[in-house]
């Protein structure tokens, strides 16, 4: 199949993720049609904000919300931004926005996403979209910016040919982005990252600086890191050791940051154990990969967790 040209987009979530990449878009001419839930009705009456700590702000006055999938157009382009935990509400929204030529791209954080979606819609083109991004939603409408917001988009065989299209869409909304032929590469890759963050930002109650500037936590980071590097290597990837001191390096010039797990945690709502932790596991033992202290973490967050 071949994808024409995007002329509209659906954002199914707009939370701190959907908010923001949809504002952008939006704010860039592009028709952008927004899926909420607790303040639909807050954003049909007031508009869309983005407040950038970084960047200039957004504030979009006229926007396509809606508070059911049933009620909005198909689309071109599909973006997934609800928290995995929201899944298993997921099908049945995307069977009102995909159409036979749409589209769709998960922006969630996790392992198998693109896979479940590729089977629900066997002849659609599929695509993930890894985000380094540091936002929240504070408040009903209103989507927080802290920090960067670059997208590594990296495609299913289905896809590969739309991968360009999707980065100079972006693009020309002002989001830096990358494109990679290995989707799987990209999902491990930001797993190394999210695994010990995510989990240990709760489990310590820490910030990325706190955990990497005490010496027996930086270890237990590394730790977690280098089994998730093994994983990933006994699925094929290029990754080496190096690639967690890599990240880690990284994380130490960033400002002071509780990963979004900790914002889940804090807010008594459900944290995205299974699509971060449980698939990961599964997809170690099936590779024979001991990953005992992500197991372990996982095991201390799903006695931890609200949901
Ligand atoms: N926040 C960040 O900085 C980053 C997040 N990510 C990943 O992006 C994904 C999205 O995270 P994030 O944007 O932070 O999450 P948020 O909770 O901020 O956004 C999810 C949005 O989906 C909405 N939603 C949930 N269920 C439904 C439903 N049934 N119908 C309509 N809307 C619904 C929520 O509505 P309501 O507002 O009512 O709760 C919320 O606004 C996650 O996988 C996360 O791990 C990745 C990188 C960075
Ligand atoms: C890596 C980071 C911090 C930003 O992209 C993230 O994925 C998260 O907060 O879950």
């Amino acid at each position: 199949m071949s994808v024409k040209g995007i002329k509209s987009i659906a954002i199914i979530g707009t939370g701190a993720v959907g908010g923001y990449y949809g504002a952008k878009l939006a704010a860039a001419g592009n028709e952008v049609h927004f899926l909420a839930r607790s303040d639909a009705d807050v954003i049909q009456k007031d508009g869309l904000i983005v407040e950038s700590l970084k960047t200039n702000d957004i504030h979009l006055d006229d926007v396509n919300v809606y508070s059911s999938a049933a009620q909005m157009p198909v689309c071109d382009l599909v973006l997934i931004t609800l928290k995995t935990t929201a899944n298993q509400a997921l099908s049945a929204m995307l069977d009102s926005v995909v159409g036979d030529s749409t589209v769709i791209c998960s922006l969630q954080n996790g392992y198998g996403l693109e896979s479940d979606l590729q089977t629900q819609f066997p002849n659609n083109p599929i695509l993930g979209g890894l985000c380094f991004i540091c936002s929240q939603k504070i408040r009903p409408g209103v989507i927080q910016h802290q920090d960067f917001g670059s997208i590594r988009f990296a495609a299913e065989p289905s896809a590969k040919d739309v991968l360009t299209l999707i980065s100079e869409l972006f693009t020309a909304a002002n989001i830096p982005t990358q494109t990679t032929d290995s989707l799987a590469q990209a999902r491990w890759e930001k797993l190394v990252w999210n695994v010990p963050f995510n989990g240990l930002s709760v489990i310590l109650d820490a910030t990325t600086k706190e955990m990497l500037d005490d010496s027996k936590s930086r270890a237990l980071i590394k730790d977690i890191m280098l089994e998730v590097i093994r994983a990933a290597k006994a699925y094929g990837c290029t990754l080496d050791e190096s690639f967690a001191d890599k990240l880690m390096n990284l994380t130490d010039d960033m400002s002071p940051y509780f990963p979004s797990m900790k914002g889940d945690f804090d807010n008594c709502r459900p944290m995205e154990l299974y699509a971060i932790y449980e698939t990961v596991l599964e997809a170690a033992g099936k590779v024979q990969v001991p990953m005992p202290k992500t197991r372990m973490l996982s095991q201390l967050l799903s006695f931890m967790d609200h949901g």
